[in-house]
């Protein structure tokens, strides 16, 4: 079974290690973290699933397949060069830094199978919205065991590598905008007399009815929308704030500014 080794061991890689874990897809064994200074979270990462750590040479990269990059932007140049020489020549990587290019990546690690992911956090749950690109020495089984692996965390989509920055806008950081409504919608109902663990309950469970309706079939969500709306009901009223508040026009700022930045990322660190 392919040993892989986590480059980061923060909320991204430890979502992913989660959700390998809990589907049993890969043996806790073979798994191994390694991160820039933080040994407690590696024992934590330990403790918790049983994993593997690597601390602090980095000789296990050596026989590593599978060398998961999951550090932010900002440290890859570093964390990069640092690991290459210990990197064998046969295994993949796979990235999920947000922005950063493959090109960037085999500028530090040479020319190499290099797939890029985009998941996201719900991974540690096995809903994770992941979308992956790769470049050209990723071989066809090589590609069929990557998405295997991806599946066992979530869904996946192959996309061309340039639909990367809006897939991360849309889906990397999407839980954290559902999260936001789910803090906002939580505290107005709780204005209005609601308990907490009710407030949230309703909404968890409306999120999960809408998802389900949504994926169910052919239905627009427009036309969804319309089933709930009654004329001269609360729907309306409500649904008529968000249009005069902009919602929409956010929703697509929202959208524009974290899919630029996303590419503002790639160039700033490649
Ligand atoms: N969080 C999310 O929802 C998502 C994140 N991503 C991407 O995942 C990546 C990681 O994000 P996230 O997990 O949130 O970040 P965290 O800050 O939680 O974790 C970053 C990890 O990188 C490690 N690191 C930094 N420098 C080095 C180095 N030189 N060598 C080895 N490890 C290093 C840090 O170690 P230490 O703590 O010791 O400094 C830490 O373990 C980012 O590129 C992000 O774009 C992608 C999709 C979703
Ligand atoms: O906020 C970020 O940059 C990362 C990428 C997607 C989710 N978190």
């Amino acid at each position: 079974m392919a040993k892989i080794v986590f480059v980061g061991a923060g909320s991204m890689a430890e979502a992913i290690i989660n959700g390998l874990t809990k589907k049993e897809k890969i043996s806790p064994e073979n798994i191994h973290v390694m991160n820039k200074s933080d040994v407690e979270q590696l024992v934590y990462l330990k403790e918790t699933y049983n994993i593997q750590i690597v601390c602090p040479e980095k000789i296990a990269l050596n026989d590593a397949e599978i060398v998961f990059l999951a550090m932010k932007p900002k440290d890859a140049k570093v964390a990069l060069l640092e690991i290459a020489p210990f990197i064998n020549k046969n295994a993949t990587i796979i990235s999920v830094i947000a922005g950063v290019s493959i090109q960037t990546i085999s500028s530090y690690l040479g020319s190499r199978p290099i797939a890029r992911v985009m998941p996201n956090t719900s991974a540690a749950v096995g809903l994770s919205a992941s979308a992956v690109s790769w470049n050209e020495h990723v071989l066809d089984d090589a590609k069929a065991d990557i998405i295997d692996l991806l599946e066992a965390i979530g869904t996946v989509k192959t996309v061309d590598e340039e639909d990367l920055h809006v897939v991360t806008a849309l889906a990397g950081s999407g839980p954290a905008y559902l999260y936001y409504f789910a803090e906002h919608f939580e505290a107005a109902a709780i204005k209005h007399g609601l308990d907490k663990s009710d407030a949230r309950q309703l909404f968890i469970q409306t999120m999960e009815g809408a998802a389900q309706m949504l994926k169910n079939g052919d239905i627009e969500p427009e036309e969804l929308r319309r089933k709930v709306t009654s004329p001269g009901g609360t729907t309306e009223a409500g649904v008529e704030q968000l249009i005069q508040h902009n919602v929409k026009d956010a929703i697509f700022a929202c959208i524009d500014a974290a899919q630029n930045q996303s590419r503002i990322l790639g160039q700033q660190y490649e």
